[in-house]
């Protein structure tokens, strides 16, 4: 089972995930598009990895915006190895 990242370990982390927050014992990240139907391209791209890696983001859509949320529910919602590495995976994804 994922153990929990120490906040210095997530720090360390967050240096490599631009504009990528770590609040309430999650990393969050907001990402915005031209438009609906790339938000929604990004969020399908997003789901196909999530099921690879058997670990699913929070993601909460408007418009153009994507708010993606990652913890860890079997580590007692808190950050893991899991976490960073499925944002990593959804940073390659947007750039
Ligand atoms: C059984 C299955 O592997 C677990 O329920 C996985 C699935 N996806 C998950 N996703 C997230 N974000 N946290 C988990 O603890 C988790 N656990």
């Amino acid at each position: 089972m994922a153990e929990p990242l120490s906040d210095d370990q997530i720090v360390k982390e967050l240096n490599s995930l631009p504009s990528w927050t770590h609040e309430n014992d999650k990393l969050s990240k907001e990402f915005n598009f031209d438009n609906f139907r790339d938000a929604m391209a990004f969020i399908n791209r997003i789901a196909f990895e999530a099921e690879e890696q058997v670990h699913h983001p929070e993601i909460f859509n408007v418009y153009n915006t994507v708010n993606i949320s990652l913890s860890t529910h079997d580590a007692g919602g808190k950050v893991t190895e899991k976490d960073i590495k499925l944002a990593n995976t959804i940073e390659s994804l947007y750039n």
